[in-house]
């Protein structure tokens, strides 16, 4: 199937500077927040997006969407049911693979590194700025079981709900929390005419770090 990507897609022109190993000067973290922004000046729903690839029990792939809710030195943050097919897979294989895909701006970043849990304090801390409803709505899902329908699910919420009250604080739900990934390899991909596109990638030795250009 050919897609016609128009004057502003992937393959479209550019009026920004090539990517280049300077830009990765003071490490990923400063130009993974400058392209987050972009994405977030451009107007594209849910930036923060990104896609979690982890394997299997039979060492298949898996992927989902999940949001990153932070960015710091020690990697990449997003939050989780640990039960969840993701959780399990992550407590077998701690091992992660995230990708933010901007198509809008023709731009990619992937993220690859071990995975671990935060500590409680961090969990706690991002479970009370969610609102009520999603608190409520992670006490009432065994994310990633079967369900017989969708009224038992809704069953669920009115329960948990009930059982919590208006007034009380909805507490985390045991087994949910955060997951962090420590960056081992960052891929900055810039899209460019002709499929040659921009590809820098960041690997971590130790707490060395290199820079190479890849080939589109
Ligand atoms: C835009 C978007 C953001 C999502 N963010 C999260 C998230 O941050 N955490 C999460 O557990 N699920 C999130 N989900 C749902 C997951 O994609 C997935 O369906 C769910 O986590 C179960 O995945 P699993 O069965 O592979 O564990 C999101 C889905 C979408 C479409
Ligand atoms: N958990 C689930 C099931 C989600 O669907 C999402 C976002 O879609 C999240 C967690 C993370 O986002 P938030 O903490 O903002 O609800």
């Amino acid at each position: 199937m050919r897609v016609g990507y128009g004057h502003q897609g992937i393959a479209g022109p550019s009026e920004e500077s090539d990517l280049d190993a300077e830009q990765l000067k003071d490490g990923w973290l400063p130009l993974m927040r400058r392209w987050l922004e972009d994405a977030v000046e451009a107007g594209i729903p849910e930036p923060n997006a990104m896609t979690l690839g982890t394997v299997d029990e039979h060492g298949h792939p898996c992927t989902r969407t999940v949001l990153c809710k932070g960015l710091s030195p020690a990697g990449v943050l997003f939050f989780t049911n640990y039960e969840s097919d993701k959780g399990r897979q992550l407590a077998a294989v701690p091992y992660a693979s995230v990708t933010f895909t901007w198509v809008p701006i023709a731009k990619q970043i992937t993220v690859r590194g071990p995975a671990e849990r935060v500590s409680a304090e961090v969990t706690d801390e991002y479970w009370h700025s969610r609102p009520r409803g999603s608190r409520l709505g992670a006490w009432a899902s065994e994310q990633s079981r079967p369900i017989r329908s969708r009224a038992e699910l809704d069953a669920a919420l009115l329960h948990v709900a009930e059982r919590f009250g208006v007034d009380v604080d909805i507490p985390v739900r045991p087994n949910w929390g955060g997951i962090l990934i420590r960056p081992e390899v960052v891929e900055f991909w810039q899209g460019r005419a002709n499929r040659m596109h921009n590809r820098i990638r960041t690997s971590r030795h130790g707490d060395r770090w290199t820079v190479e250009r890849l080939q589109p």
